[in-house]
């Protein structure tokens, strides 16, 4: 690593020569196998951008040029570059971020990991230029997977308006997001990918060019030269002459002298311009290279030499809903599935093996993919949608006024539901049980186990006039959670030893995969005294018509979710106590409403609060307090004896 070690920012580039710039991307390369094998992480991303974050580095002065990138996920050569080497606890709490991240470095902007926005931000970083006079650039990176958000055409549509607006465009384009990119767009790549392609298109124009009087043949031969491989040509390029913008390429992504001509090129030009990269996800190592599924586009820690995972994963929540779909679809000729270019972190590579042609994948295109689910629907099917839950929010809109207003029969499976961790604050799914609680006619259930998973799914695609929801968490699935009876369409999982007509002091609502959490909790209380009835609503929304007169029956009703608590489940309970004149008090437990720093799963639920010794403490001084139980002991001292064996 001796050049890279000497890198401590953009500048230090500038001294390199050609060979040592090559030595130098060979010595990123093995670092980034290195270190992310040991913490996980996105690796093949990030092994297919080397050259092309040196270039951009070489060519732009960041962090006066903004250098932004989408999603973020294969921000970490530009971490690498701008003084920050220490990968030893990549993703956890306390070491770097997955993503850019503002709080590290004054070289990041972009810190959410959601796909598409790159260039919107552009959009706002260019015309903030323009207005206040500064020269400096803006260059955004965009995949060509994140290319297939509507949102980068609303940016690019915005873009192309204006001529005399600088604004560089990056399409980093290796032909996948997880799998192949899929669609229209992807099509139109590869024709200005490949050269034939390229020399088809020229038929075509040479032909039409000709007919054209003055600048036609000028600009036949412009074409003519770009398509010789000297690739710093400007010229109008199909689609994106049909907008307006200009197109430099298509630049091998991985020749630093090539992109960085291009680049420069791009830099002196007065407006906005493309600058279309052709690169490889997992360059440079094998493992991910002859990775067909994804290219190793996120791995967890894996063993360097063979890119096998260090440590074999149990059964995980995906894959019990994964089996499940595929008997469903054996038995329900109607049930279609919708993935959003994730069909295999969703769990839906074997229902697409087993049924081709009834997965659609939209592309990162989440919003389109629920407006369609509300057209399969009413074309008579049933789709399932299945996304993670924190990039259903951007489809809010959509699963409320085109699915829930037309009382369509779509199920969104949520995966990574709750906190997910590792992937920073943008990731845990912590929204989806709050803003959905709205959309009215919907309903969510929450399944605690994989039989209930499975019961459940099969409950919600029988839904026919209402979207219904199924969220789950990431990872592995955890033990099974038997019920000891039913109240309503509620499963009871556990019951107080009572004195004849003594009333329980607390009726715990369990959601989802916290009941073991919950049991842990009506353990603790019982030591102290306290009697607990455990519930699980197993559908949240709507709220059991049982639950308030059972509620009656306690003294304190307690609500726990791995849902943030402004609107949450719990906030949708007391709700419904008020309304049914049920005055018991309340207290809802829940993720803080504010984003999460990086961590794993069970360091940001303790930071939280949200572990069975912090509730059970919690919850013993609120039943002190009730009943001064403790006498002149105040309840939060006595409270503060639990202590979790
Ligand atoms: C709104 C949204 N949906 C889905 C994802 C999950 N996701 C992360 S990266 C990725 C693929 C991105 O492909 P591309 O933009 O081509 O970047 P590459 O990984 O190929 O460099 C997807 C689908 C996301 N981050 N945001
Ligand atoms: C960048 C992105 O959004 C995905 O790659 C995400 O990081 C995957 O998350 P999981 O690792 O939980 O599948
Ligand atoms: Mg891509």
């Amino acid at each position: 690593m001796a050049l890279l070690t000497r890198i401590t920012g953009p500048r230090d580039l500038d001294r390199l020569g050609p060979d040592q710039l090559d030595q130098l991307a060979r010595e990123i390369r093995t670092f980034l196998v290195d270190a992310v094998s040991k913490t996980g992480g996105h690796l093949g991303p990030n092994l297919g951008v080397v050259e092309l974050t040196i270039a951009l580095h070489r060519v732009f002065d960041s962090p006066r040029d903004k250098v932004l990138f989408d999603t973020g996920h294969q921000s970490y050569v530009h971490k690498l570059l701008t003084g920050r080497q220490d990968f030893s606890r990549l993703r956890a709490k306390g070491g770097l971020s997955g993503y850019p991240s503002r709080a590290e470095s004054e070289h990041d902007v972009i810190e959410n990991s959601h796909a598409s926005t790159v260039l919107g931000w552009a959009d706002g970083l260019a015309k903030a230029n323009q207005v206040t006079g500064r020269k400096d650039h803006v260059v955004a990176v965009i995949g060509d997977g994140a290319l297939t958000g509507g949102m980068a055409w609303e940016a690019l549509n915005n873009i192309a308006a204006a001529k005399d607006r600088p604004l560089v465009i990056v399409v980093n384009d290796n032909e996948r997001s997880y799998a192949p990119t899929i669609g229209g767009l992807a099509n139109h790549l590869a024709t200005l990918r490949t050269t034939d392609g390229y020399e088809r298109f020229l038929a075509r124009s040479k032909e039409l060019l000709n007919r054209t009087p003055v600048v036609g043949k000028p600009l036949y031969e412009t074409l003519h030269g770009a398509k010789k491989g000297i690739k710093d040509v400007i010229a109008p390029q199909g689609m994106f002459e049909d907008l307006g913008l200009k197109y430099v390429g298509p630049i091998d992504g991985h020749d630093i002298a090539a992109l960085e001509s291009a680049l420069t090129r791009a830099k002196r030009f007065n407006g906005p311009v493309i600058v279309h990269c052709l690169t490889e996800k997992g360059r440079g190592y094998q493992p991910a290279v002859q990775d067909e599924a994804d290219r190793f586009h996120a791995v967890g820690v894996i063993h360097p030499d063979t890119g096998l995972p260090v440590s074999a994963a149990g059964l995980d929540w995906t894959s019990v809903f994964g089996e499940e779909m595929v008997k469903l679809g054996h038995e329900r000729p109607d049930i279609v599935a919708i993935t959003a270019a994730m069909l295999q972190p969703v769990g839906l590579q074997k229902f697409a093996e087993t049924f081709p042609d009834r997965v659609y994948d939209v592309g990162i295109a989440e919003q389109h993919g629920a407006v369609s689910a509300a057209g399969l629907a009413t074309g008579g099917l049933h789709p399932v949608f299945a996304v993670y839950a924190t990039f259903l929010n951007r489809a809010f809109d959509q699963v409320l006024m085109d699915v829930a207003l037309h009382k369509c029969g779509v199920t969104f499976v949520l995966d990574r539901a709750g906190v997910t961790g590792t992937d920073g604050p943008s990731h845990n799914g912590m929204w989806d049980m709050s803003i959905l609680q709205v959309v009215p006619g919907l309903r969510i259930a929450a399944p605690r186990d994989a039989d209930q998973l499975r019961a459940q799914l099969r409950e919600a695609v029988d839904v026919d006039d209402a979207p219904t929801v199924v969220r789950f968490s990431k990872g592995a699935v955890g033990p099974a959670v038997a019920a000891v009876g039913t109240v309503g369409g509620m499963d009871v999982l556990r019951e107080p030893e009572l004195e004849e007509g003594e009333r329980p002091d607390v009726l715990l609502v369990s959601v989802g995969a916290l009941a073991p959490m919950c049991l842990e909790v009506a353990d603790l209380l019982d030591k102290q005294g306290i009697s607990t009835t455990v519930v699980d609503p197993r559908w949240v929304k709507p709220v059991d018509e049982a639950l308030p007169p059972l509620a009656a029956r306690h003294r304190v009703v307690v609500t726990v979710e791995d849902n943030i608590r402004v609107g949450g489940v719990g906030s949708a309970i007391a709700q419904t106590l008020r309304d049914a004149g049920v005055d018991v008090p309340l207290r809802d437990f829940g993720i803080p409403p504010r984003f999460l720093d990086h961590a794993s799963r069970n360091e940001v639920l303790a930071e939280i609060g949200l572990t069975a010794p912090d509730i059970a403490r919690q919850v013993t001084g609120l039943v002190a307090k009730l009943d001064g139980r403790y006498g002149g002991e105040s309840a939060a001292e006595h409270a503060a004896e639990i202590t979790h064996d």
